[in-house]
């Protein structure tokens, strides 16, 4: 039975409003579309008409042709209808190696850009729990995700993977969901940011702990792995399997009792926490991919989130394991189907998604790889909202809101995040007392882009032993009197006052190039300092990190 359902081209011309006769089409125009993509004989079943999209079953014949013959042919069906490549995609039956939907969104309502401030955040003193709501679909419909999972809802918690090229609109995207973030009464945000914070000035005083900087990130990387084991430990004890929203509040349910006697404990909830890595390809390059991949497995049934963006997705950025182990991703416009290719899964790519055609011609377009939203939704292109100058009140309001009503760090974390990065997180500044004082740990430049361990300091071996410095080994070689050679056991005493006066820094992690100023100072030699840190991880001072030659100080002043 022909009904006017279900000729496409006709329904697509409806839906532009061109007129559907005077192309000379009607209800028989599907064929000759179909014809002239070269698939003549497959056949449109039944036809769904919404406001601005067309779906059809499409059937092949058996044996002939298979889904894969009308993926490659999406292009020309684009063509053939006059329509942008991004408004055709295809939906491959999983039941079926030759049946799947056709799904057509005629009109890019995405055209028109939208401004953040014209509507703000979604949910204002809502949940993490709720949906973030970052932009809109091409039909209109609401761009979402969750971080934390559900299990009633059959959602898994995730983090999220942010990519596009310079311009693609990655930066206002962002700035999206931090903003739906911090509009939330129960998650607390940690941020590495190596651009200073460039983007994300306004929202700074929301930020629990905003680091800029290689080592404050090392930092933040250490304090985050030591939450992960004492939230986990926390959630555990009161009777929670995974995180959920009323774990964030104080524990007055029996069943979430950490008490023997099975009474209400009365202990202060555990915030959502989300651990956000700007341009992590700087942070990854410092902390190496088995730091960030163990943190990434265990910090799901912690009760956290890792959102973790970069400008290059590829795997000299971020190896694919760490990239599964993230989960969802956001991918905005790419230089290439290479990039394209790594952000998105293949059945994405397959059904129409196709990030690279925009690179950054399209800021803000994007594509959503998420749990909780249908499969079928992956390959439609999103749009994320734009951040003019004018936003920028509205973002410090939201801020200064979240100031007052967003969730405090919660004593389990407090702790552990102390227990590692001392001062560094105890004397953390947020952006309402001194925009010039977060820490920047080193303010290092080279820091950001090399190894940690200093090319000079490679060959050392730690298990060489002590060696004599020659007089004049270490000594200034112009202009400055020859220095006092110190004593081995004043040299002690000055290496310990030096890791005092990191750890006061809240200079957490160091190595041997650290100490390079110190070393000429005191006429000392940096292999001396070398095997004087590990001495001092042997001694309980320093704990090992997962680079070698990089040291994390075990807190003394914060204890004290
Ligand atoms: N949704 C949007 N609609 C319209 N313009 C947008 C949108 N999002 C971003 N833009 C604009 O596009 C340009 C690039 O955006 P943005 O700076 O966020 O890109 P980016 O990917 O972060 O680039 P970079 O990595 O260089 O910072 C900016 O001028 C920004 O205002």
């Amino acid at each position: 039975m022909a009904g006017p359902g279900l000729a496409l081209s006709w329904n697509v011309r409806m839906i532009l409003r061109h007129n559907p006769d005077a192309a000379g089409e009607g209800t028989s125009g599907d064929k000759g579309l179909l014809e002239k993509v070269g698939l003549a004989k497959a056949s449109i079943g039944r036809t769904e008409v919404g406001p601005n999209r067309v779906t059809a079953k499409l059937g092949l014949e058996a044996g002939e042709q298979t889904n894969d013959d009308v993926t490659k042919t999406l292009p020309r069906i684009a063509s053939a209808l006059d329509l942008p490549p991004t408004a055709v995609r295809y939906m491959p039956d999983p039941e079926s190696a030759r049946r799947g939907e056709l799904v057509i969104v005629p009109r890019d309502m995405l055209a028109d850009t939208v401004r953040w401030e014209e509507s703000g955040p979604s949910h204002p003193g809502g949940s993490i729990t709720e949906p973030l709501t970052i932009g809109v679909y091409d039909d209109g419909s609401p761009l979402e995700l969750w971080l934390p999972g559900d299990k009633e809802a059959g959602r898994n918690a995730t983090h999220l993977l942010i990519a596009g090229m310079t311009g693609s609109g990655k930066g206002d995207g962002a700035l999206n969901l931090m903003t739906e973030i911090l509009s939330r009464t129960d998650v607390v945000l940690w941020l590495s940011d190596p651009k200073g914070f460039q983007d994300f000035r306004p929202l700074l005083p929301a930020i629990d702990w905003a680091v800029e900087g290689g080592t404050a990130t090392e930092v933040m990387v250490e304090a985050v792995k030591a939450t992960i084991t004492a939230r986990t430990e926390w959630l555990g004890r009161h009777s929670y399997r995974q995180w959920e929203a009323a774990a964030a509040q104080r524990q007055t349910d029996p069943k979430h009792s950490c008490r023997k006697d099975g009474t209400a404990c009365g202990c202060p909830g555990l915030p959502f926490h989300i651990a956000w890595f700007e341009e992590a390809g700087v942070s990854l390059g410092l902390l190496g991919d088995d730091a960030f991949n163990s943190i990434a497995n265990l910090a799901r049934s912690a009760g956290m989130a890792l959102v973790v963006s970069l400008q290059r997705p590829s795997h000299d950025q971020i190896s694919t394991t760490t990239r599964d182990a993230l989960g969802a991703r956001l991918c905005f416009g790419v230089p290439n189907a290479t990039a394209a290719g790594f952000m998105l899964p293949d059945s994405v790519v397959d059904a129409g998604a196709a990030p690279e055609r925009w690179s950054n011609r399209r800021p803000g377009y994007c594509y959503l790889v998420t749990p909780g939203i249908p499969e079928e939704r992956y390959s439609s292109p999103g749009r994320t909202r734009w951040f003019t100058d004018t936003a920028t009140s509205l973002m410090e309001t939201v801020a200064q809101w979240a100031v007052r009503n967003g969730a405090q760090v919660d004593p389990v974390t407090e702790k552990a995040a102390a227990s590692v990065a001392g001062t560094a997180y105890t004397q953390r500044t947020t952006g309402d007392e001194d925009e010039n004082t977060h820490l920047q740990a080193d303010g290092d430049e080279d820091e950001m882009t090399g190894s940690l361990v200093d090319p000079e300091d490679e060959g050392i071996d730690p298990e060489e032993e002590l060696p004599d410095s020659e007089p004049g080994d270490d000594a200034p070689m112009f202009g400055q009197e020859t220095g006092h050679k110190p004593s081995p056991a004043e040299a002690r005493q000055l290496f310990a006052e030096a890791l005092e006066e990191f750890e006061s820094e809240g200079r957490m992690v160091v190595g041997p190039k650290d100490f390079t100023d110190w070393c000429d100072r005191n006429n000392l030699s940096r292999s001396w300092v070398s095997l004087r840190l590990k001495e001092a991880a042997l001694e309980g001072r320093l704990e090992a990190t997962n680079q070698t030659g990089r040291w994390r100080i075990v807190p003394a002043l914060a204890a004290a």
